[in-house]
């Protein structure tokens, strides 16, 4: 699901070895030389991070409610990132996402393999992956994934038996989450009501589940899990097994993220850029990896349609005077970004509309 920033991220097709089997290799104690990622780490802890309390959004008393639009605005506009608690997905459900995906990795390999890349349009992916940096060499990540469109229809790997339930659940409770947020960022943005639902057809929204798995990595300073990037869709959302790893980029700096148990993590994408005409960024993040623990989280991507063509608010151009992004058909745009063609721009940059 990830878009690119400093360098195209690639879904492996014929090197899909998975690193879990590397990692647990006695052998290991040096990451093989295309695993090499030379980055600086250095990061900043924030005080705190933005949180979005859900159930203040949907409160019938009308103060806490636009408080807490205004919170939302804010984390959009100053972070595009924020934490979201109270949101009404029982623990059971996140717990039960995390453990199912665990699981969909202890797979032996051959079934894993059932599901490797063959196209961008291909409704299940599984491998591990790896970059073209920007000076054209082929880097391998550190982690393995699972990804598979689950709305408008659904699918899932088959196997292990339990993920398919358990994703269906937290797909189908995340996009109502989802849509009540996108319907308070529409009022922030002071758009008619119902304006973003029909615009980006929210009735039939794309939405892809990902699990991602980073082994513990002898070399964590040397490798990467997922490099800096941004995310196509509107809203992504993530949970994760407790392991740190995820970092965000504000203001120009890295930011470690945490987050209280039975939080989602909640993040702007591409389209809410395109869509704000400019006034959400899609944040920049990364997957870092450590020497002593397996990290997984699991990432519900929340887009528009396939088949909606995203473009800036109408009103938000007349407002500003003009268009800053061209529009494109959802779909177009996701699997553009997961064909890799173009190395070194984002996808974000290629339908940015430059100054004359
Ligand atoms: O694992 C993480 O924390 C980040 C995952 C991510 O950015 C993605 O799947 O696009
Ligand atoms: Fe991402």
């Amino acid at each position: 699901m990830a878009a690119t920033a400093n360098s195209q991220i690639i879904s492996s097709t014929t090197e899909n070895s998975f690193v879990k089997a590397l990692a647990e290799s006695s052998t290991l104690k040096s990451i093989p030389t295309e695993f090499t990622f030379p980055n600086d780490y250095t990061c900043s802890n924030p005080n705190s991070l933005p949180t979005v309390d859900f159930s203040l959004l949907i409160s019938p008393d009308p103060d806490q409610r636009s408080k807490t639009l205004h919170e939302l605005a804010g984390a959009c506009e100053q972070w595009g990132f924020f934490v979201l608690v109270n949101h009404g997905i029982p623990e059971s459900v996140l717990k039960g996402a995390i453990s199912a995906s665990l699981e969909y990795f202890d797979l032996p390999a051959e079934e894993k393999r059932r599901y490797e890349a063959k196209s961008p349009s291909d409704p299940i992916k599984s491998g591990s992956g790896s970059v073209i940096n920007t000076n054209n060499h082929r880097i391998h990540l550190w982690r393995d994934y699972v990804k598979s469109y689950v709305h408008p229809q659904f699918h899932c790997p088959h196997q292990p038996t339990n993920l398919r339930d358990t994703v269906y659940e937290f797909s189908e409770k995340s996009r109502k989450v989802a849509r009540t947020l996108l319907q308070g960022i529409g009022e922030n943005l002071g758009l008619e009501k119902g304006y973003i639902d029909e615009a980006l057809k929210l009735d039939t929204c794309f939405q892809l589940y990902a699990a991602n798995y980073y082994p513990p990595c002898p070399q964590p300073d040397q490798a990467i899990g997922i490099p800096p990037h941004t995310d196509h869709g509107l809203l992504t959302f993530l949970i994760h097994n407790g392991v740190a790893g995820l970092q965000i980029q504000h203001n120009g700096e890295w930011f470690d993220t945490n987050s209280p148990p039975n939080s989602i993590l909640v993040n702007t994408g591409d389209h809410l850029e395109i869509f704000s005409n400019g006034r959400y960024k899609s944040v920049k993040h990364r997957a870092v990896v450590n020497t002593e623990a397996t990290r997984i989280s699991v990432v519900l991507s929340n887009g528009a349609a396939p088949d909606a063509v995203v473009g800036p608010a109408r009103e938000l151009v007349e407002r500003d005077g003009r268009a800053l992004y061209h529009s494109m058909k959802f779909i177009d745009y996701v699997e553009t970004m997961t064909s890799n063609l173009r190395m070194g721009k984002t996808s974000l940059d290629c339908i940015k509309i430059q100054d004359e």
